[in-house]
């Protein structure tokens, strides 16, 4: 098998058990609790620059926790600007006028690009060692390349429990977590 395709089967498995984990009924009290990991974790942090992102589909909602971190400092959310490149960052709060953009996910109308410190990202499974995966299109992995080119950035991936596996292939442009958080708690790599 490619690495492409047992990436993708992984994938294939991993979006199945976290959509059912969605839809239980154990998904909000899980994503209340991640979202206080997730709050505790950053609490060193705050005042830098964060990113978060908008939910699309079955993702975990991070929109409690980035609420509660916009009177500390600025927070963005992703915006596509192109196949192949890496994501930029538009500054959000619970006021910002939103659009929906490429791929679903909302974002702002007015652009206010920000280069974050800290990375909330998004994911389809996680590996034991922290690595990622995404839904294949090479955006974080190209973003958090870059960001970590110009200086220092913490990554955080966001997850259900569900959605951690022992271990996947991996590729030399695939970038390491720094810590994940799901409901059961952060842990660091
Ligand atoms: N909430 C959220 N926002 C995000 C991301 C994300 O993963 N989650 N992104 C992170 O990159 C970017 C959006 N990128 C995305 C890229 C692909 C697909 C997607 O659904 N792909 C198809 C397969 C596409 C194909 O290969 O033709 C799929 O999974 O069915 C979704 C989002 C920016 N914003
Ligand atoms: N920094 C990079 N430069 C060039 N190609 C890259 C880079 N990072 C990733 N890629 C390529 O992007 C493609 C998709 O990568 P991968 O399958 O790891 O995506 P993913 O991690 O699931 O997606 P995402 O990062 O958007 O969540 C692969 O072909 C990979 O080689």
């Amino acid at each position: 098998m490619t690495l492409m395709a047992q990436k993708q089967s992984v994938r294939r498995d991993i979006l199945k058990a976290r959509r059912d984990f969605h839809d239980s009924a154990a998904a909000q009290a899980a994503t209340k609790a991640a979202c206080g990991h997730l709050l505790e974790l950053l609490a060193p942090h705050q005042g830098k620059a964060i990113a978060g992102y908008m939910p699309i589909r079955s993702e975990i909602d991070p929109l409690a926790a980035m609420a509660a971190l916009v009177p500390h400092g600025p927070v963005a959310v992703p915006v596509i600007e192109g196949e192949n490149l890496p994501l930029n960052f538009h500054r959000w709060d619970h006021k910002t006028p939103m659009e929906t953009g490429q791929f679903g996910a909302m974002i702002p109308i007015h652009a206010q690009p920000i280069t974050p410190q800290v990375v909330i990202v998004p994911l389809v499974a996680f590996s034991r060692a922290g690595h990622r995966l995404g839904y294949g299109g090479g955006f974080y992995d190209r973003t958090l390349a870059r960001l970590r080119a110009q200086g220092a950035v913490f990554a955080v991936g966001l997850a259900y429990g569900v959605q951690e596996v022992d271990s996947f292939a991996t590729e030399g442009t695939d970038q390491r977590l720094d810590a994940v958080v799901t409901q059961a708690g952060a842990r660091l790599f």
